[in-house]
């Protein structure tokens, strides 16, 4: 059923899972679990309301534009990250310096959740060392400010800091994972931050190596 996947119930073990299962023995980036994360925050998103819509919706957008070339023709060149970027490069798949032929290469549409991956990074960090009385509201946007905004116009911060607005508390925000009680989440943030930043990591490094860290 189209989109059943976003409408199921979110929970954060499964989101851990398939972000242990994203690096390979060689810290390659499985491009398939990286896609699976992401649909597992898409439902999490989902759950808080169609407020989160226009977020969601650009997720899901780039979360299939992925998939699509998983699927495709060349899915065996797409199965890790390390692998798309070279194939990409090396087939002049990318716009490099402005956008032309290649608007929807790979590399580009994962450089959008990467950078989306840092923000969610410093936002869980911050979750699973607050105290109950904390603010999410205030917790998201000083993650978005260091680092996801940078990339975006006036335009669309201004609605994602309307959008913050309208979080629900922390106590509201940890049930909605699924979890258990405060104290679980919060074991299991620390086991997920870590992993969450390995993976950040490793991508950054691969994009910056090869200069692709401002793919228009
Ligand atoms: C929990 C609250 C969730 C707040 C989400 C914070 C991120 C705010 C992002 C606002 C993005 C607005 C939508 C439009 C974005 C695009 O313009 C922009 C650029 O794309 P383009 O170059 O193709 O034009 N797109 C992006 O930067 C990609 C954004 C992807 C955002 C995905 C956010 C998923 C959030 C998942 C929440 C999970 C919460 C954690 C719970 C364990």
């Amino acid at each position: 059923m189209a989109g059943s996947q976003e409408d199921q119930k979110f929970c954060l073990q499964e989101v851990l899972d398939t972000f242990k299962l994203c690096l390979s023995e060689k810290k390659d980036v499985y491009l398939e679990h990286y896609v699976a994360g992401w649909r597992g925050l898409v439902k999490f998103l989902n759950s808080l309301g169609s407020v989160f819509g226009f977020i969601s919706k650009d997720a899901v957008n780039k979360i299939n534009i992925l998939v699509t070339y998983l699927h495709g023709e060349n899915g065996s060149q797409y199965v890790t990250v390390q692998s798309m970027v070279k194939y990409e490069l090396d087939n002049e798949l990318v716009d490099l310096t402005k956008r032309g032929s290649h608007p929807e290469s790979g590399c580009r549409t994962l450089l959008r959740l990467h950078r989306a991956l840092r923000w969610l990074e410093l936002f869980l960090e911050r979750l699973r060392t607050s105290s109950e009385d904390s603010k999410t509201s205030v917790m998201c946007s000083e993650a978005y400010n260091e680092s996801l905004s940078q990339h975006h116009p006036w335009v669309v911060r201004k609605a994602a800091g309307m959008a913050f607005c309208v979080l629900p508390g922390r106590p509201a925000f940890l049930e909605v994972m699924n979890v258990g009680p405060p104290e679980q989440v919060v074991a299991m943030l620390g086991e997920a931050v870590p992993l969450i930043s390995e993976v950040y990591q490793i991508t950054e490094e691969l994009y910056a190596q090869q200069n692709l860290l401002d793919l228009p």
